[in-house]
């Protein structure tokens, strides 16, 4: 077989007027995608196809060729073909020995097969250059240019030249060529676009878990309790009341669920006397979901902020306010102004804002753009630090207004504080275990772990 002049030429010897001409196995969407694009770029397209005629649908300018001619034509073939077709490229052996084989596939199920379709692409194929690409970049996006959303494209491959010339491929479709490393890496670039938010998952269903217990639990104490003992109807509480009480409960849950993984896992090295071994897996995955965990926090913070703020112009508290007015002055009585209260209510809204703030501002240095610019010890500094007073401030704003409400003698009955009690276990906990591991007797063995001084000394015995 005889390969035309260009295509053995390294892509920086092609002069400007020369076009490279790259290979497409397969005229299907994605394929077709691809060529519209790369044809805009200055490339020179030749399909290969088990039946090779121009149709109205391919983009004008692309060759159109059987499987084998095509192939001679270049020596980047990017095979846009569905792994189960695979096949017919073992006849092919000959024809593309040498050449570079880009697998932009994807599979239907995470891990659906085995081996990664790449893998099976170089063992189907022996002797070609496989290398793994485009397969995060959907042909709808090619085809309307809408690539704002993911530009990047992550390559991998065992020939490092070969994988270089695709990453020159995708850049100059500007794109950003991600180097993964070898064809090992196939499987997670596979499985990449089969994920749904990963690392949301478990925070979602936990805030989600967490939102039905507290709004089951305050329906049955605000709405059927009332019902069933007094026949009084407090449905309209649904609206407000109920999630007011449910939202900041579980934003304070999620901020003390944040910082109790780094808890656990202090405990767990002073146990062992050692950092050298691996946490449990799910330490592990609860640990690197606490970014999304405390970014779920303070969204639930934010919708308790705005449901307070609304609260004078309700209906009901209006009314409330009226009625005791109109009460009090019919009957000529006068409330006294208890300064112990005034300063209960208002010391508990400062927490309330304060921690708010401090949180917003946690919010904020989370954000890549900001923890890009400081250091890995600021970044802890603001992270650790600064969560810590976030969550002293908001466990005192709930300790004070759970304690306001709840634990008047005549209020005190055993299902009324329970919510705010299981609220509260979580923080207190966090706040006094890392209490205790900040004292003197506790922190230096630890420090000393973490420095990894046991291992040493071990290792110098
Ligand atoms: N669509 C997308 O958005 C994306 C697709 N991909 C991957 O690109 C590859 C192609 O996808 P897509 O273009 O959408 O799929 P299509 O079904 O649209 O096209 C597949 C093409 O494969 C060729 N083919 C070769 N042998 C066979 C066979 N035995 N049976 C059927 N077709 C065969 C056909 O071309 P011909 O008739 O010319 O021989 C067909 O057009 C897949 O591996 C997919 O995972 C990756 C990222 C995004
Ligand atoms: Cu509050």
């Amino acid at each position: 077989m005889e390969n035309t002049g260009t295509d053995t030429l390294p892509l920086n010897m092609i002069s400007s007027e020369e076009q490279e001409t790259v290979c497409i196995f397969g005229t299907g969407d994605f394929g077709r995608s691809l060529a519209f694009k790369m044809l805009q770029c200055g490339y020179s397209i030749v399909f290969g196809s088990r039946n090779p005629r121009t149709s109205s649908l391919l983009p004008s300018g692309a060759e159109v060729l059987s499987y084998s001619e095509a192939a001679q034509k270049s020596d980047i073939i990017i095979i846009a073909v569905h792994r189960d077709h695979y096949d017919f490229l073992t006849a092919l052996t000959e024809v593309l020995r040498g050449k570079i084989l880009v697998d932009v596939s994807n599979n239907l199920k995470i891990n659906q097969y085995p081996e990664s379709n790449a893998e099976y692409l170089a063992q189907l194929v022996p002797g070609t250059r496989v290398v793994k690409a485009f397969n995060t970049i959907s042909a709808w996006a090619l085809q309307s240019g809408a690539l704002d959303a993911n530009r990047q494209v992550l390559v991998c491959g065992n020939d490092s030249k070969a994988k270089q010339r695709v990453m020159d491929i995708v850049r100059s479709l500007g794109l950003t060529p991600l180097d993964q490393g070898s064809l090992i890496a196939a499987s997670d670039i596979e499985n990449y676009p089969l994920q749904l938010f990963p690392m949301w998952r478990f925070p979602f269903c936990l805030s989600a878990v967490l939102c039905v217990f507290f709004f089951v639990y305050s329906v049955i104490r605000d709405i059927i309790y009332p019902y069933v003992y007094d026949k009084k109807d407090n449905t309209f509480r649904l609206a407000v009341s109920i999630p007011n009480r449910v939202f900041p409960i579980v934003a304070l849950m999620l901020l003390a669920l944040v910082y109790l993984p780094g808890i656990i896992a202090a405990i767990l090295q002073l146990y062992r006397g050692t950092k050298y071994r691996r946490f449990p897996d799910w330490l592990d995955h609860w640990m690197l979901c606490r970014k999304q965990l405390g970014l779920i926090a303070l969204g639930f913070a934010f919708l308790h902020v705005i449901y307070t703020l609304v609260i004078p112009i309700r209906y009901y508290v209006r009314w409330r306010l009226r009625n005791v007015t109109v009460t009090q002055a019919i009957a000529k009585k006068e409330n006294p102004f208890i300064t112990s209260q005034a300063w209960l209510s208002d010391s508990y809204l400062s927490l309330g804002i304060l921690g708010f703030f401090f949180f917003v501002l946690l919010g904020i240095t989370s954000l890549p753009s900001v923890s890009n610019m400081v250091n890995w010890r600021e970044f802890r500094f603001v992270q650790s630090k600064l969560g810590y007073v976030t969550l002293i401030l908001c466990t005192a704003h709930t300790l004070i207004y759970g304690g306001d409400r709840f634990l008047k003698p005549s209020n005190l009955k055993w299902y009324l504080p329970l919510a705010h009690v299981l609220a509260l276990i979580i923080p207190c906990t966090v706040l006094v275990i890392k209490f205790l591991l900040i004292l003197p007797c506790i922190d230096k063995p630890l420090t000393r772990i973490r420095q990894g001084w046991e291992r040493s000394s071990k290792l110098s015995k």
